[in-house]
């Protein structure tokens, strides 16, 4: 910190600023009017907030409750004034809303900037513009704002020239509310135009429920030019969006207005409208957005809608109106019987809030089905982003499980690594007399895909789930059956086709495992504690041998999950099964008694390395393979 002058003190951006100030005035170069829609959302924001607080501390208003936003442009000047009435920032606010950005994450998300400008910009779109997104056009921006509540000579004036550092200074304003001036850039010159700005703000700001005002401008036909008037004018429609008529608002208008209640750059991917009336009156305009936010795994970030009390801002995140697996839903509630001082402990014990939520789920399950049903390419996007959160829903909200399971997507053996195979569609496919439907749980869909559990599967042309997402397992406890047909992992207990093996099958394989007893008593013998039983399996069709785990037992999958997460897991053992058909098998079967105990060992310990399971005793397991590789047990 530096000081010019007794009162003007010189402070630098924020590390992450300076690379965000940098990286948007490059990568946004050819959508440069956004700087108006990110500033008239703040500008709306900050109304909204002191609405709000006038709830309780009427005195905010100072008299002057007729909220609004002025946009006016000086040609001589080559300035664009922002103007609002809003809560104004102190000096403290002002230092920390316009030198930092207060998210968590942010660190890690600027060290994934490739300086790749077209990947960047979408980056960029992900964390949001906002404020300083008037650098793009202006090359000096000077805030001036005075805190609802501080007398006039208590303003501030903040100033910069976006390269690293800005200047803070007392100020004096008599209204209360922030001035945003832009002087512009060499070459911007075209944004000093009536007819251009007020284009600007009916295509991106026209579903601001406020009035954004501008001097109106008439023709006159004696000079042939159009001159300012001194009077004003509203640009906007100036009423909330979600209480028009469906039939009134454009697709264009539902896109800028999730833009700026979700502080998303992109356009939503499908949204729900609907008034609802009867014992709670409210209305929902709800949102699922194109992409996840780089953030959406931390547990500190905030989720959910915005909420409004007939038509007046009450909070943003009101997590509560949600189930917390639809949190990546954004938009608007709007309730006509919730109290305007509705506190978040409130929201959480409300019977009205209760039927808000309950009505908002099944409104945005319906809008998923629709996009399931009818725009299949849609839905697939919202899988890949938020795929793994509705997997939640299974858990969390019993009412709904039926119509969250058949929005699922998995990977199969049929549809390879993408998700997209429904369990219908999965029942749909099932063979004559296949009664159950087969998945299998890995680390990574690689080690999904090459289980030596699934040759046998493959052999039949038996369609099996490959499930690899760290939720899986947990989402399995709750998923038992679909349509009557029990969910089933091929790895664990015995191997049962049912209807699929035909009687000489099953008379030929009880015949091979009868000759096989004495090699798979030799086999227990020789491995003693480290299997809970051997036997032999008709499963495999390539691979010697596999490890499966008893029925009631946890899944060898799911067990180093919990490890790994620092939690106690019981330490089943495995039960080995070897392949009667297989040559390893019969060289076992047919080595010498000094060497029999290192093939034993050989055969558990690559069904283990198979499975994408740590061996034990790795160095050994080398040494043994070393040894048989040379001949000398
Ligand atoms: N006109 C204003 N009046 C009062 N506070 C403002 C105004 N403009 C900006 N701010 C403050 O500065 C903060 C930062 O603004 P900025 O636009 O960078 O981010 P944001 O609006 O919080 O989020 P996003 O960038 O995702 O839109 C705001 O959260 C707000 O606290």
């Amino acid at each position: 910190m530096s000081q010019t002058d007794n009162t003007t003190e010189t402070l630098g951006f924020q590390t992450e600023v300076k690379q965000l100030l940098h990286l948007m005035i490059h990568s946004l170069y050819s959508n440069k009017e956004i700087f108006l829609r990110e500033l008239i959302s703040n500008a709306s924001d900050a109304c909204d907030k002191l609405r709000f607080e006038a709830i309780d501390h009427p005195e905010l208003l100072e008299g002057g409750a007729d909220l609004g936003i002025r946009v006016l442009f000086d040609k001589a000047a080559r300035t664009i004034t922002i103007s609002d009435n809003g809560i104004g920032m102190s000096r403290d606010e002002a230092v920390a809303n316009l030198g930092t950005i207060a998210r968590s994450g942010t660190r890690e998300f600027f060290s994934r900037l490739t300086g790749d400008k077209q990947k960047d910009a979408q980056l960029i779109g992900q964390f949001g513009v906002g404020f300083y997104s008037s650098f793009i056009v202006a090359a000096r921006v000077t805030v001036l704002s005075r805190r609802a509540g501080l007398p006039a000579d208590q303003a501030i004036r903040w100033e910069s020239t976006g390269d690293g550092e800005f200047t803070i200074a007392p100020a004096v304003k008599e209204g209360r509310g922030t001035d945003v001036v832009l002087t512009l850039r060499e070459g911007e010159d075209g944004f000093l135009s009536s007819w251009r700005l007020r284009e600007i703000l009916r295509r991106y700001s026209d579903h601001i429920s406020l009035p954004i005002r501008m001097q109106k401008e008439e023709w006159d036909a004696e000079k042939s030019e159009s001159v300012l008037k001194d009077e004003e004018e509203t640009v906007n429609q100036a009423s909330a969006l979600w209480t028009r008529s469906k039939s009134d608002i454009t697709d264009e208008q539902y896109a800028e207005f999730y833009k700026h209640v979700a502080h998303d750059f992109e356009g939503p991917l499908a949204w729900t409208h609907n008034r609802v009336e009867g014992r709670t009156e409210y209305t929902q305009l709800l949102y699922v957005p194109r992409r996840a936010p780089f953030d959406m795994w931390d547990r500190n970030k905030k989720n959910g809608v915005s909420l409004y009390v007939r038509r007046v801002f009450i909070m943003d995140d009101a997590e509560q109106l949600l189930p917390g697996y639809l949190r990546f839903v954004r938009g608007v509630i709007d309730s006509a019987d919730l109290p305007l001082n509705v506190s978040r402990e409130i929201l959480q014990e409300s019977r009205d809030v209760r039927a808000i939520r309950e009505g908002s789920a099944k409104r945005v399950l319906g809008l998923l089905e629709d996009l399931a049903e009818n725009r299949k390419e849609d839905y697939a996007t919202f899988w890949a982003a938020f795929g793994q959160v509705l997997k939640e829903g299974v858990g969390e909200d019993a009412a709904n499980i039926e119509r969250i399971v058949r929005l699922l997507r998995f990977a199969s053996t049929h549809a390879g690594n993408e998700q997209t195979v429904s369990l219908a569609d999965y029942v749909s496919r099932m063979k004559d007399g296949q009664d159950k439907i087969y998945y299998v749980t890995a680390e990574t869909f690689a080690a999904a895909n090459s289980s030596p559990h699934l040759e046998i599967f493959r052999k039949k042309g038996i369609e099996v789930l490959l499930l690899t997402d760290r939720v899986d397992e947990w989402m399995l406890s709750f998923v038992t059956e679909f349509d009557g047909k029990p969910l089933v992992s091929i790895a664990k207990g015995g191997l049962d086709l049912g209807a699929l093996a035909d009687e000489d099958e099953k008379k030929r394989q009880n015949d091979v495992t009868e000759e096989f007893k004495p090699l798979v008593e030799r086999l227990k013998t020789a491995l003693g504690e480290r299997v809970h039983d051997v036997r032999v399996s008709f499963r495999l069709v390539d691979s010697p041998s596999c490890v499966v785990v008893d029925e009631q037992d946890m899944s060898q999958h799911l067990q180093r999950l919990l490890r790994a997460a620092g939690q106690e897991a019981p330490a089943s053992r495995p039960i080995l099964e070897i392949n009667p058909g297989h040559a390893l098998i019969a060289r076992v079967n047919a080595a010498p008694e000094a060497e029999f105990d290192a093939w034993a060992s050989l055969l558990l310990e690559q069904a283990q390395l198979a499975e994408g399971a740590p061996l034990d005793d790795p160095a050994a397991f080398v040494q043994r393979v070393n040894r048989l590789l040379l001949g000398q047990p």
